[in-house]
């Protein structure tokens, strides 16, 4: 085992929050007893609920409440009950609690409905973008992620349907969080009424308290405490913790984190009693590598299997496959889930005893002057480390090895990571705002202000799209029309544009494929025979012609997962994309277009993609030998993605959906057009950058 070493005193706790203006409340809790068994003794002995009615009588007084309290104190399970049974979901009112990953508003919904013994989707429901699990007539306490929340805001933009919105792991501060965030305070003065709960294990809650307290009056001048001001939040912090967790650090740093999470993998199995671990790495190729590596080296001399069960967790991982890491680990095995930073926040895996953390997450980061948004892996936060640790210790004590040294930690890791805000393309958020009425972009209340310059790329984006006009509004129907979809604004306009073209029939399935994230099953060695299989589907035009075909031979087998499996397709993802497309093909009937089909006609489907990704053309260099392409937009090299199938075939012109950078900028699902198309689809776009494509 790579050597750690035990702090004598480093553990997570929760730091007592003080707040002059906003009136600190803390409590301290004797530790807690366990043993019992049944529900209500569980929830009995969380420490949250020793401040049951201190949590009331805030949420009653104080339009905001901020709740601080470690991983596992019982936050997200136990506070929307105490609101139910307090009487806030009386009437027609709802709670909602938001969480920033669709997986942890399914797993935390179905352990709500499970410990007030009601049917999931009855008074317990939740909502994520394609699914919906409630009931309007019954569901009183309602998980969705902080996304939806804002596609609700469309039709009721006051949310008057909530009495009480619990806004939970602020401290992760994706562009939702942020964006709610803000609107939220608006709606607190039109809704005084409405009561805010921000809540999170590791957020700083001082700067969050700040940001409700000041009134941006324009972009200029921030009030404190104006008349009329708003009343600074409550902050609690919820002390004491589920069960002791020991953090362990590498004695000297790894030199490859993959190899050491195996290796630590493997002693914890052969040292450690019996428990369930949970690995931090950072992406799907992290962790399917260091599942065959454990698939081999969890064998013994002769061959044995050493009674590991090794389950990938990643977020385009088939639902199924997802549920796997939910389920009892059989008898006589140890089950090792090896996940992405989805597992890290609101996550109980009940059988897990060991974390080990590799310190790494895939973030987002993009240049809005080269307009690529590239996956990088850098490390984490002190705050998702803390986070990481606390998937342990929820249910039993537990151990968390870190596979970094303490120094690091304490030195080189930032206590925060940089909001969502300040390094994506900020496209889907500015059309958002705008759909809500919010006109002034740079002058709405930002927890943090984004980069202007991504703002700026924003706007032209959706400007060259005509969803924005020359005043910077959204244009009629197309902008109002391409907000209702939820979708990225290109999608959208592909969409849209399909019904002048007479395509919509397959634009909306090229759609839904774009929408869930591999139609592909891609396992570890069997890259060559699932090339061979794409063969089968391959169309010259490339990869959306493609999926038609993929989408027809599903439907002609009957929706089979026999045929699925077969051909090396995923089987739950064609089932989401089906699924997918009929609400699509809903959504467009009641935004007037009538479905109709082009009887593949492909250049007419080409030139409806077209329509909405002219914007992301590119052209091969003339003596690249290595099938080198120019962006039209910004002259970046990139390449054709090994997965399309357009790769080193590559085609003159191209069209791309996105880019991503591994060791190059590759461009995924890509189809060739022709360049006349980009000056004729968006003349204003390309007039300048393009004078005379017939030259190319
Ligand atoms: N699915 C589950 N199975 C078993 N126990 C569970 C489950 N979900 C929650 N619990 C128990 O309830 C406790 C509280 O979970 P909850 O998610 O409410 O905590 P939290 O304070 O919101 O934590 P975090 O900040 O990590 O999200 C857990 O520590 C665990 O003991």
């Amino acid at each position: 085992m790579s050597k750690f070493w035990k702090p004598g005193s480093e553990r997570p706790r929760a730091t007592l929050v003080d707040d002059e203006e906003g009136g600190v409340l803390f409590f301290s809790t004797p530790s807690s007893e366990y043993g019992r068994s049944t529900l209500e003794r569980q929830k009995q002995r969380l420490p949250v609920y020793k401040y049951r009615d201190a949590i009331l009588y805030l949420v009653e007084n104080n339009p905001t409440t901020i709740i601080v309290g470690e991983t596992g104190s019982g936050k997200t399970t136990q506070i929307p009950q105490y609101l139910k049974e307090a009487g806030w979901a009386e009437g027609d009112r709802v709670i909602a609690c938001t969480q920033p990953r669709r997986l942890s508003v399914q797993s935390v919904a179905a352990r709500v409905a499970e410990e007030m013994g009601v049917k999931l989707g009855d008074e317990v429901g939740y909502t994520i973008r394609f699914e919906d699990q409630t009931n309007p007539g019954t569901t009183k306490i309602k998980f969705l992620t902080d996304g939806v929340l804002l596609r609700e805001m469309m039709d009721d933009p006051l949310l008057t349907n909530y009495s009480v919105i619990m806004v939970d792991e602020a401290h992760e501060r994706s562009i939702s969080t942020d964006m709610l965030l803000g609107l939220l305070k608006k709606i607190q003065r039109r809704r005084p009424e409405l009561r805010l709960i921000i809540s999170s294990a590791t957020i700083e809650a001082k700067s969050m308290s700040n940001f409700f307290q000041i009134r941006k009056k324009n972009r200029r001048q921030e009030v404190k405490d104006d008349p009329g001001s708003l009343k600074p939040p409550a902050i609690l912090s919820v002390e004491g913790k589920g069960f002791p967790v020991e953090i362990y650090y590498l004695e000297e740093p790894a030199s490859d984190y993959l190899q050491s999470a195996v290796s630590t993998v493997l002693s914890i199995n052969d040292e450690e009693p019996a428990g369930d671990i949970l690995v931090f790495l950072t992406g799907q190729d992290d962790i399917e590598a260091a599942v065959q590596l454990l698939a081999d080296g969890a064998r013994d001399i002769r061959g044995h299997s050493s009674g590991l069960l090794v389950l990938p967790l990643y977020s385009g991982l088939p639902r199924a496959d997802q549920d796997l890491v939910f389920a009892p680990t059989p008898k006589g095995k140890r089950k090792v889930i090896i996940s992405t930073n989805i597992a890290e926040t609101s996550l109980t895996l009940e059988g897990v005893v060991y974390v080990v953390d590799c310190g790494f997450s895939k973030q987002r980061f993009y240049n809005p002057i080269s307009d690529i948004e590239s996956l990088v892996v850098a490390p984490i936060s002190k705050a998702s480390a803390r986070q990481r640790t606390g998937r342990a210790g929820r249910v039993r004590p537990g151990k968390c090895f870190r596979l970094y040294t303490e120094e690091y930690f304490v030195k080189e890791l930032p206590s925060e990571g940089i909001p969502e805000m300040q390094r994506s393309n900020l496209v889907s958020c500015v059309i958002q705002l705008k759909a809500l009425g919010i006109d002034n972009i740079l002058g709405f209340d930002w927890l943090a202000s984004p980069p202007p310059e991504a703002m700026v790329r924003a706007l032209e984006v959706l400007y060259s799209l005509g969803i924005l006009d020359e005043d910077a509004k959204l244009t009629s129907p197309t902008g109002f029309q391409v907000a209702e979809i939820p979708l990225e604004p290109m999608i959208a306009k592909m969409i849209l544009s399909a019904d002048a073209f007479g395509c919509s029939e397959e634009i909306i399935t090229v759609a839904a494929v774009l929408s869930v994230q591999s139609i592909w099953v891609n396992i570890r060695g069997t890259q060559k025979e699932l090339d061979e299989v794409k063969l089968w589907f391959a169309a010259a035009e490339g990869d959306h012609v493609s999926f038609l075909n993929v989408y027809k031979g599903f439907l002609n087998s009957g929706k089979s997962s026999q045929w699925c499996y077969k051909n090396f397709i995923n089987y739950h993802a064609m089932k989401k994309v089906v699924d997918v497309r009929e609400q699509l093909s809903r959504l467009i009937k009641r935004l007037g277009i009538v479905l109709k089909s082009c009887e593949r006609d492909t250049q007419t489907l080409r030139k409806a993609v077209l329509a909405g990704f002219f914007a992301h053309a590119s052209c091969l260099e003339e003596y690249s030998q290595n099938g080198m392409y120019k962006t039209i937009r910004s002259s970046q090299e990139v390449y054709i993605h090994p997965s399309s199938v357009l790769f080193r075939v590559n085609p003159k012109w191209v069209i791309y959906h996105s880019l991503v950078s591994t060791d190059k900028h590759y461009m995924r699902n890509v189809i060739a057009i022709d360049p006349s198309w980009l000056t004729e689809a968006a003349p204003h776009f390309y007039q300048l950058r393009m004078p005379n494509p017939a030259l190319f």
